[in-house]
């Protein structure tokens, strides 16, 4: 019998939390993985913000079966190319240009475009995009904003990233059209850096039981 796959919608809801993660080289991709994925964190963005990045992604769904790898800071249509070629399982975009929802439609990835303002809400929801990630999300007005675009987009759901601190992760979940929320702190550069993989799994296993605390 064969699953029907989550939506990417589903696996933002049951994640909860997603980290964004810059990863230097390809060598400490599968650690960190792992450590994140023993603290219970699972769905991982891996951003093509370094040239690690892709080779990155592929290392971790070849070795971490545990996790949900995507790629983020997906700005092209040749970057969207890659979430099929590498076999990963969505992507995430600060933005949402014409030309990229039309390359994800085309590649039929599972696609998370992002928005700052409600035309490029409007934008990405006229190519069936629903659920997009808010970003900045702080500097676009943080849980104000959500509430604001709430307003008339009762059907948009959010994954808001950039710049919430830790502290803030339960506030935004709480508000009925978010499904998850994104952040680099789950793993600091300098523990990535130092291989500090036990920091990073108690980390992350403290930030999943604040959630249900
Ligand atoms: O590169 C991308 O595609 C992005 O969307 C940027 C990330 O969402 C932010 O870098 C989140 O980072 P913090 O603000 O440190 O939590």
């Amino acid at each position: 019998m064969t699953e029907t796959a989550p939506s990417v919608t589903e696996m933002l809801r049951r994640a909860r939390l997603v980290p964004v993660l810059t990863i230097p080289s390809v060598e400490v991709a599968v650690p960190l993985a792992r450590a994140l994925v023993a603290g219970g964190v699972r769905m991982l963005e891996v951003t093509l913000r370094t040239p690690a990045g892709a080779d990155a992604a592929a290392a971790i769904a070849r070795e971490v079966p545990e996790a949900l790898v995507g790629l983020g800071t997906v700005l092209t249509r040749e970057d969207v190319a890659l979430v099929r070629k590498l076999g990963l399982r969505f992507a995430f975009s600060p933005g949402a240009t014409p030309a990229l929802l039309d390359a994800a439609l085309d590649a039929r990835i599972a696609f998370v475009p992002g928005v700052g303002t409600a035309s490029e809400l409007m934008l990405a929801m006229s190519r069936g995009f629903a659920t997009v990630k808010l970003f900045p999300a702080k500097q676009t007005g943080g849980i104000g904003m959500l509430r604001a675009l709430g307003g008339p987009f009762p059907e948009a759901r959010f994954c808001p990233t950039g710049g919430i601190a830790e502290g803030e992760v339960k506030d935004y979940l709480a508000e009925p059209n978010v499904v998850a929320v994104g952040g680099s702190w789950l793993a600091p550069s300098a523990e990535v850096k130092a291989g500090n993989w036990a920091a990073i799994t108690e980390r992350a296993r403290n930030a999943m039981a604040r959630l249900d605390a």
